[in-house]
């Protein structure tokens, strides 16, 4: 019988195999930050052992960096102590690390992909639950934790239970103006947080097949979002020319035999998947969330949801102390909702094509008074990228600020953060309650939304705008 993308690159690295057990798996990348790694670190010291691949480990610092002043030493001591300690223990046991001012610092799922490390039919691990994002090239990526770090860096290799497989199949065409990150905000809604969990999941059908491969690293990247251990897009000719020019892409006649072992990889006719879920992409909207989880999700256009719109008991005492935590009140329209903060980045949405679809909008306009905005590139590279294409100018232009690159607001642990009560629109993929700074309120949004939300002061898409060519003069 056939099999799916996700049997196969499983099967292609089963070391051991006993039945009843968890497999034995090989492991091709292993992305390590600060925060996950000092513990694994230390227990390979206390055993005496080296790292077993230092050549497929590489550690960059993101979660705990500043992204101003990224020259002078870092203020807050906690942090200071992470980022060191990752620096020490990469000198020591020599694995290659990226930090503060070099192009390829930046957050570790923006890096991984933009340096070609990650590649179709790999096994990608990191002691980080947003590992999935690297399954947008038809890599098996999942986040790990310390324990699992310390192993891999002995062994490179890993024990895990095979997963159940998953399709969501998505029909169509998107509508303009929806992107990524609006169709997994829709798919959230819809399957609930817990609906991944024990799967594999494939991305698939006309809508996905459509997206670029940034853009595919968005969906991918929320698959944690709800539930599923991985989430996976098949290889396909926007892959691989993404990957062609980056610098540990394969070259030559090793690219030939690369491009045609990955071919192999997508799913057969024949195969089957325990579960399938379809999507029709001309049905999904701009959306945004009103609640503390990803999946307390709408359409920009519809108003707060009340608790009695819930059938299930536990969804309307979740919406009951949502709305609480948010300061929202049934009824109000999205539309309306006023935004203290916009916040541009993450390993969701911080890349090139996002800034440069919010720049697109920006252009010629202003952020609103009262609210502030920050552009955080997701690397180096894609703040050179972007300052390269005068990005930077539009940003700085409307008021919004030029950041360096790192994890910043999407999570507290920076001093990029919300203050109590300060309310945000994120395009990041977490908005649990203090997530952005304690007593922060966070919408998840789109890089389009989020730079309408920016121009306007409450939440909108582009297409509530007013045309530039009739904009109001400035002494009217
Ligand atoms: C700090 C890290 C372990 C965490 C994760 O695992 O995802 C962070 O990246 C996040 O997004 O919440
Ligand atoms: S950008 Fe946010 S989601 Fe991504 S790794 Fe950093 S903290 Fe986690």
């Amino acid at each position: 019988m056939g099999r799916t993308l996700s049997e196969k690159v499983w099967d292609a690295h089963v070391v051991r195999h006993a039945d009843g057990e968890p497999d034995l798996l090989y492991i091709d990348l292993h992305l390590v930050h600060e925060v996950t790694s000092p513990q694994a670190f230390d227990g390979l010291r206390l055993a005496g052992r080296p790292v077993r691949r230092p050549d497929l480990t590489i550690a960059t610092e993101d979660h705990n960096v500043p992204t101003l002043d990224v020259d002078q030493p870092i203020a807050d001591p906690v942090s200071r102590t992470q980022v060191d300690t990752l620096r020490k223990n990469a000198e020591e046991f020599g694995i290659r690390i990226h930090t503060l001012g070099d192009p390829d610092q930046g957050v570790v799922h923006v890096i991984g992909p933009q340096l070609g490390l990650t590649q179709p039919g790999m096994t990608v691990v990191c002691g980080d639950s947003h590992t999935s994002t690297h399954g947008a090239f038809g890599a098996i990526a999942f986040g790990i934790g310390t324990s699992e770090v310390e192993h891999v860096l002995a062994t490179q290799t890993l024990m895990q239970a095979r997963p159940k497989t998953m399709a969501v199949t998505v029909d169509g065409v998107l509508p303009d103006g929806v992107s990524a990150k609006d169709l997994v905000l829709a798919l959230i809604a819809q399957v609930g947080t817990g609906g991944g969990q024990g799967y594999i999941v494939e991305y698939r059908g006309e809508a996905i097949r459509a997206l670029s491969m940034e853009a595919r690293m968005t969906i991918c990247n929320m698959s944690i979002e709800w539930g599923a251990k991985a989430g996976m897009i098949a290889p396909d000719e926007t892959t691989f020319s993404y990957l062609q020019d980056k610098p540990h892409a394969p070259q030559g006649v090793d690219w030939e035999a690369a491009v045609e072992y990955w071919k192999s990889l997508a799913t057969d006719e024949d195969a089957t998947f325990d579960r399938e879920v379809v999507l029709r992409a001309e049905d999904i909207a701009p959306f945004v969330t009103w609640g503390t989880n990803p999946g307390q999700g709408i359409p920009l256009s519809e108003a707060v949801p009340s608790p009695d719109d819930f059938d299930n008991e536990n969804d309307k005492v979740a919406a009951e102390r949502a709305l609480e935590y948010m300061g929202l009140t049934a009824g109000t329209p999205m539309r309306e909702i006023h935004v203290d903060t916009v916040f541009l980045g993450s390993c969701t949405n911080g890349r090139i094509e996002d800034l440069r679809a919010a720049a697109g909008v920006l252009a010629g306009r202003k952020v609103a008074e009262g609210t502030r905005m920050l552009v955080v590139p997701g690397s180096g590279r894609v703040r050179l990228q972007a300052e390269a294409e005068g990005l930077d100018q539009i940003f700085k232009a409307a008021g919004a600020e030029w950041r360096g690159a790192g994890c910043s607001m999407c999570l507290g642990m920076n001093p990029d953060q919300l203050a109590p009560g300060e309310r945000s629109a994120s395009t990041s993929n977490r908005n649990f309650e203090g997530r952005q700074g304690k007593g922060g309120r966070t919408h998840l949004v789109s890089p389009l939304v989020a730079a309408a939300t920016a121009v306007t002061g409450t939440l909108a898409a582009p297409a509530d705008l007013q045309p530039l060519d009739v904009a109001v003069p400035e002494n009217v």
